[in-house]
């Protein structure tokens, strides 16, 4: 297996930056587990040095006109695009997922971010506001400052780049930390927006645990924090945020509804269901994880959902004949057969799958539970691997009032062929982003991200906009100021 150690652990100030005193953290390729990379964790003085960059970086790079930020940052898509191979096969050693999906879903969505907010960057303007006698308001939308982004793992290098984009585009400065299990990825990012213009402290990265994030947040330079990870580690960072008033993005975790009425295309709708929950091994945050199926079709819908997913490709994911990759890390995966566990105790059906597959890595069968409760621990809880539950329903009103019946709102989808019904379902969705007829897809157009505890804010659209900027208004007046005495 190739050593994939970077130039050095961290990316501060336009240049890579090493810190042999910080913990070591052991990059694990997930698809045998062998050590492919050491990173060390930020020391004290490296996670100041970042600050301290962006900090310095930020009046100038916000001073710039919106059209020459944005030139940088659509350069920067240039470069990710022309090196996506090279790039692809960086997020799959980062994650283990395959490279029949990393070609197409990783650096080519952060380079559809970067070209997006990038084309936005100079129509990012106020407005005019007209008054009584001639008098007017107009609005100025500024940076907030300096922020910081703190990832997941299952999307290392378009997690970066669905933050640093807008966030850059608005005249901010950003110190990323990647999470620890997948700390490779970012580093590009940070390379290549040096490489395509962006001044040294315009983006800056920094490796390191949950102490290192919780520090980043903490540190009162900080304007804005935006995270992409679990419930209860957003729980804890919203409110370190609040501390010091700072502008927070949640995006979190789901247990998102998939609902498919018996008028649906049965096999687009299975299609669905093999992507919202198979995908990148299940570590999707929106995966329809709760495949609400109507109850005529669904002995139909488990036989071929079991024969389609008997065709799922599990391999080496440097092969791009794989379709189905191993889970990111040893601890996922125990968590996820302790989940397949539960479901078997609890009588749920196992339609397919369920087994550890015994080989070098972390790997697991795509599994099928039917005959599901809303009351089992699989049906409620977020499990983060390949594991889809299907339950049955009779009418639309029990399939949205279900679908709803949970703490979570990240995502919903709907299959059906009565377009109405279809309208009405997504109204009724409480979720932050929904399908209809179709499931996961997340264009740089449309804005992404979730209601309840699935967090705060949206990434992506021209909606991130003001999740990545502050509104002033002036007062203008053309006439002589009165008062009472
Ligand atoms: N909504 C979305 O867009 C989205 C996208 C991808 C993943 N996710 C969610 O992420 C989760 C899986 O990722 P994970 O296991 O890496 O999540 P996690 O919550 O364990 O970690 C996320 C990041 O937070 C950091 N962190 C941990 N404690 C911290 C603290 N106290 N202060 C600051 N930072 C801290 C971690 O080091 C890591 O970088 C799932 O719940 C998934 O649904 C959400
Ligand atoms: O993991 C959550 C964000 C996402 C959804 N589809 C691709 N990425």
């Amino acid at each position: 297996m190739r050593d994939a150690t970077p130039t050095a652990s961290h990316y501060v100030d336009g240049a890579y930056l090493e810190d042999a005193e910080g913990a070591a953290i052991e990059v694990i390729y997930p698809a045998t587990g062998a050590r492919i990379a050491t990173v060390h964790s930020a020391s004290g003085q490296v996670v100041e040095a970042a600050l301290a960059a962006a900090t310095r970086a930020q009046p100038a790079w916000a001073a710039l006109p919106g059209v020459e930020r944005g030139r940088v940052l659509r350069r920067a898509a240039d470069i990710l695009r022309a090196r996506n191979r090279e790039l692809s096969e960086l997020e799959t050693l980062d994650t283990g997922k395959p490279l029949s999906e990393t070609l197409v879903a990783d650096a080519t969505s952060a380079a559809d971010a970067l070209e997006y907010f990038g084309g936005l960057a100079a129509a990012i303007t106020g407005e005019h506001i007209p008054l009584a006698d001639g008098d007017f308001v107009y609005t100025r939308r500024e940076a907030l400052g300096v922020c910081v982004g703190i990832g997941a793992w299952n999307y290392p290098t378009q997690i970066a780049a669905w933050k640093a984009a807008p966030a850059l585009a608005c005249g901010n400065t950003m110190v990323f930390k990647p999470s620890e299990t997948t700390p490779l990825c970012a580093l590009k990012l940070a390379e290549i927006l040096t490489e395509a213009g962006a001044p040294p402290g315009v983006f800056n990265v920094v490796n390191g645990l949950g102490d290192v994030g919780a520090a980043l947040v903490a540190d009162g330079r900080v304007a804005k924090v935006s995270l992409t990870g679990s419930v209860p580690t957003g729980r804890k960072v919203y409110a370190a945020a609040a501390q010091g008033m700072k502008h927070a993005t949640m995006e979190l975790g789901g247990k998102s509804p998939l609902v498919i009425f018996d008028d649906a295309d049965l096999e687009s709708a299975i299609s669905a269901a093999i992507n919202g929950n198979f995908y990148s091994t299940g570590q999707i945050c929106s995966n329809g994880t709760r495949v609400f199926v109507q109850s005529g079709i669904k002995e139909a819908f488990l036989e071929r959902l079991a024969e389609r997913t008997a065709n799922a490709t599990l391999g080496d994911p440097l092969d791009e004949a794989t379709t189905l990759g191993p889970m990111v890390s040893a601890a996922q995966l125990e968590i996820v057969l302790d989940y397949v566990a539960r479901g078997r105790a609890e009588g749920a059906r196992l339609v397919t799958g369920g087994a550890r597959v015994e080989r070098e890595g972390f790997w697991i069968e795509p599994t099928v539970f039917a005959d599901v409760t809303d009351d089992m621990t699989i049906a409620r809880e977020e499990i983060f691997g390949p594991v889809m539950t299907v339950l049955d329903f009779e009418t639309e009103d029990e399939a949205l009032a279900r679908a709803n019946a949970t703490e979570y709102g990240l995502a919903a989808g709907v299959f059906t062929a009565d377009l109405t019904r279809a309208h009405r379902m997504a109204a009724g969705f409480e979720a932050g982003t929904t399908w209809i007829n179709t499931y996961n897809l997340t264009p740089v157009e449309a804005p992404f991200g979730g209601s309840k505890m699935s967090g705060v804010g949206r990434e992506n659209s021209a909606a991130a906009i003001a999740h990545w900027s502050e509104l002033k208004s002036v007062y203008v007046s053309l006439n002589p100021t009165e008062a009472p005495f």
